[in-house]
């Protein structure tokens, strides 16, 4: 049997999770990324909030070497060990509030591998609902990719695209440090190593510094969408290009196109690292 067969084995697989909108949590939120968040109604949740609800809690003797739950159990056992968020695209069907009692339902649904330009890759797909009291409130399609170890690459990246944050009606800058690092792991209950273990991140998995999440950038862009959409939009799409590093200070950066939106986060050098679209 081939590998992509073995791993199709998972695909089907169901977790779900519970949690609450704490009054802590949506404090914690606030004061990780304030002043970059859009306006909401008093007791409402930012858009976004929910990558900190329902996460997966693994115990300390079932976490792989990167810090995240060991593959195998709810993920398949990818033969590829440099975990990255890709991507994914979020329907905002109603807002979440202090207080509420939610469900998480994840459905892992494709296992691909590619062959990129930086080498093997492997996209793994889970769809996620998560519910509040009147019914579901976010759908997801999360992309989750697997590289091949660093040393190991049997391609060379493309060359970053770049783009200019004067091109966008709206820009917000912010320092990419360790403590919003550190504070979005702790948020997320996120233990993977490469966004504060820094010999690990440089030596092992062999990026140029500490690494910012995926979703940090994604809530920051959802959130300037939100801003100057006058709403949080219907649906958000993302797609991270190029990692980006800490200890620099990033651009977030959005315009209004057509009767939609979109956004980029751009690295000190102007590379972009995630490009994104809402839509009303
Ligand atoms: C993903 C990388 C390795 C591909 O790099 P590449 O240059 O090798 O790929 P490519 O040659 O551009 O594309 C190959 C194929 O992959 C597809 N593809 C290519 N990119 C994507 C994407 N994003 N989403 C979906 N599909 C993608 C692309 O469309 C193509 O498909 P095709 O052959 O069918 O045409 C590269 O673009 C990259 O490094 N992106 C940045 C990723 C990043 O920084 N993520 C955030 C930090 S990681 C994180 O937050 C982690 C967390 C939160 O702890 C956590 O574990 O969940």
């Amino acid at each position: 049997m081939s590998i992509e067969q073995d791993l199709a084995a998972w695909i089907g697989r169901t977790r779900e999770g519970r949690d609450l909108v704490t009054p802590r949590l949506m404090a914690e939120f606030r004061a990780t990324f304030a002043p970059h968040l859009a306006p909401v109604a008093a007791g409402e949740a930012w858009p976004a909030l929910h990558w900190c609800l329902a996460p997966e809690t693994p115990a300390a003797d079932a976490l792989g070497p990167d810090g995240h739950a060991a593959k195998g159990g709810f993920l398949p056992p990818v033969p590829l060990p440099r975990r990255m968020w890709a991507g994914g695209e979020v329907e905002f069907l109603a807002p979440l509030r202090e207080g509420d009692a939610v469900t998480r339902v994840e459905t892992l649904r494709d296992v691909a591998f590619k062959e990129g330009r930086s080498g093997r890759l492997c996209f793994v797909t889970v769809d996620h609902v998560i519910a509040g009291p009147s019914g579901p409130a976010i759908r997801e399609r999360q992309d989750i990719v697997y590289r091949e170890a660093a040393g190991a690459q049997t391609g060379t990246a493309a060359a970053p695209e770049r783009d200019d944050p004067s091109a966008y009606g709206q820009v917000w800058t912010v320092p990419a440090t360790p403590t919003l690092l550190f504070r979005y792991s702790a948020m997320t209950f996120n233990g993977h190593r490469f966004h504060y273990d820094h010999p690990y991140a440089t030596g092992v998995e062999g990026y140029a510094d500490l690494v910012v999440h995926g979703p940090v950038q994604a809530t920051l862009l959802v959130n300037l969408a939100a801003t100057q959409l006058g709403r949080t939009p219907s649906r958000f799409t993302h797609r991270g290009q190029s990692p980006m590093t800490a200890n620099q200070t990033f651009s977030v950066c959005g315009r209004r196109s057509g009767d939609g939106w979109e956004g980029v986060t751009l690295d000190a050098q102007g590379r972009v690292c995630m490009r994104t679209r809402a839509f009303l």
